[in-house]
């Protein structure tokens, strides 16, 4: 029997490596969800019967276009805007645009197809999309910035709406880019919904959606962590990343008694001994809008921080890893370091920013493993309830926010732990979080006959 799974499971990914070539990211993300569902599907005919595996890394469509602007020396700029829709069986595509110059298809397919899982895991109606461009905001104007987003949405428009397809920000895209973007789509259609999410309050947003990725994986980690009869306070805990997620996973992680002593952005990471507190947190809140800034400034204010140019945080001994920066900032290496080093946790803030060799000795070693697609979920979340007030055009209070993501924080986390429990004891919440995410689209997809 285990020869017969072996041999389907390489059989399907030649198939899904041939059908896409080159696109590395996708391959990967595919295979790391799809060697734990063909295990479990093994004894359950109709889902391959129905081939729902091979449907599910098949996007039900992947839109690409030409998007152009003038800079400001009247230049014209031509990018290549994309969105990939992956599925829709338990609801509209949602998921991030994310702008940045490294954007390709197989990146936007790799995310997109993740977010159809985590997506799943939430518990609310969402299917699984993602899409952006390889437009570099870095050292753009504010002008520049909008004729861009204001061009891209001028296609994307089409593909889009409050119950086709909602998408937010991801990296490069806040709440400054979804607003350029949600006047153009205004402008163009004459319609007030909610297109996308992660708007400003005084225009459709949630409170909490910009918070809600961070401080979901902080409660995530609690989890974990409870799970082990343990807790957060007083735990040293390495992040990476400068942005949305890792500031906010910070200062979530500090307010209950943790120790933050890494950050990092593209130019290298900063160490500081002496731990994060909420006002270098707010400084660098203040300071990394400016997309130019690199992280290495907060050693000029802050004397008691080294900065260590282009190298990653992960061989500075941690309970806690949090990587929270982009995909695959973890390799083999970067594990065994944590490992030896006696890292308790690791729960990806990131989308896939552990490799395959990673998170295998992260399993084999029985070190907690939050996946991303469980433990940054808290941001799509909240946006669902975004998507629920808009609909609802209704605006719910900070408290009642905090409360839903807190409880859906716990039920991804008690999910994966029920799919999850191996012999022995040890909790694989990779494995839970791709079977319970799979489980509730598979049997909608079953539903819905061959289409
Ligand atoms: N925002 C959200 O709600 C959610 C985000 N995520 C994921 O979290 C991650 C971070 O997103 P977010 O915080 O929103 O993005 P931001 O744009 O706010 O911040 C991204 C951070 O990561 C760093 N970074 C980006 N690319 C690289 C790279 N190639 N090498 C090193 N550092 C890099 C950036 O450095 P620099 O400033 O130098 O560019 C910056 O510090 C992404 O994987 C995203 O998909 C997941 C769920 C939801
Ligand atoms: O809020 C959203 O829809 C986007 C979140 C996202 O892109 C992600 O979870 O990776």
């Amino acid at each position: 029997m285990l020869e017969k799974q072996h041999v389907d499971f390489a059989q399907f990914m030649e198939g899904v490596i041939r059908r896409n070539p080159g696109e590395l990211e996708f391959h990967q993300a595919v295979h790391d969800v799809a060697s734990d569902i063909f295990e479990y599907i093994d004894d359950k005919p109709a889902y391959h019967e129905a081939q729902i595996l091979r449907r599910l890394a098949e996007p039900d469509r992947v839109i690409s276009f030409r998007v152009c602007w003038q800079d400001d020396q009247g230049k014209v700029r031509v990018q290549r805007g994309y969105r990939v829709q992956n599925n829709n069986a338990i609801g509209p595509y949602k998921g991030g645009l994310r702008f940045h110059k490294s954007v390709n298809q197989s990146i936007l397919k790799f995310l997109a197809f993740e977010q159809t899982f985590k997506n799943s895991l939430t518990g609310l109606p969402m299917g699984g999309g993602k899409g952006g461009s390889d437009f570099n905001p870095k050292g753009k104007s504010d002008n520049e910035i909008m004729r861009f987003c204001q061009s891209f949405m001028t296609e994307l428009y089409r593909h889009v709406g409050e119950v086709t397809d909602v998408p937010a920000g991801d990296i490069g895209v806040g709440a400054k880019e979804i607003g350029y973007m949600f006047g153009q789509y205004k402008r163009i259609t004459n319609r007030y919904v909610g297109v996308l999410t992660g708007k400003g309050l005084s225009w459709g947003g949630s409170l909490v959606r910009t918070e809600a990725t961070g401080y979901g994986l902080i409660y995530f980690v609690e989890n974990m962590l409870a799970q082990r009869t343990d807790s957060i306070s007083n735990k040293t805990i390495c992040v990476s990343g400068a942005g949305n997620v890792a500031l906010h996973a910070a200062e979530k992680a500090i307010t209950l008694g943790a120790k933050v002593i890494t950050l990092s952005d593209s130019s290298g990471f900063v160490h500081d001994p002496s731990g994060l507190t909420q006002s270098k947190i707010d400084w660098l809140k203040q300071v990394k809008t400016d997309k130019q800034v690199s992280i290495a400034q907060y050693t000029e204010q802050f004397s008691e921080a080294s900065f260590h140019q282009s190298e990653k945080p992960w061989h500075i001994p941690c309970d806690i890893a949090l990587p929270c920066a982009t995909q695959n900032e973890i390799t083999q290496d970067d594990a065994i370091a944590l490992i030896n080093n006696g890292v308790e946790v690791v729960a990806e803030g990131a989308n896939m920013p552990c490799d395959t060799e990673a998170v295998r000795l992260f399993r084999e070693s029985k070190i907690a493993f939050g996946p991303a697609k469980a433990a940054n979920a808290g941001g799509v979340a909240v946006s669902g309830l975004e998507m629920s007030q808009n609909s609802a055009r209704m605006s719910w209070d900070e408290a009642r926010l905090h409360d839903l993501l807190r409880d859906i924080m716990r039920s991804i986390h008690d999910r994966c732990r029920d799919y999850g429990q191996q012999q022995g004891g040890y909790i694989d919440y990779a494995k839970g979080a791709n079977i319970a995410g799979f489980k509730k689209v598979a049997e909608a997809m079953l539903a819905f006959g061959i289409v």
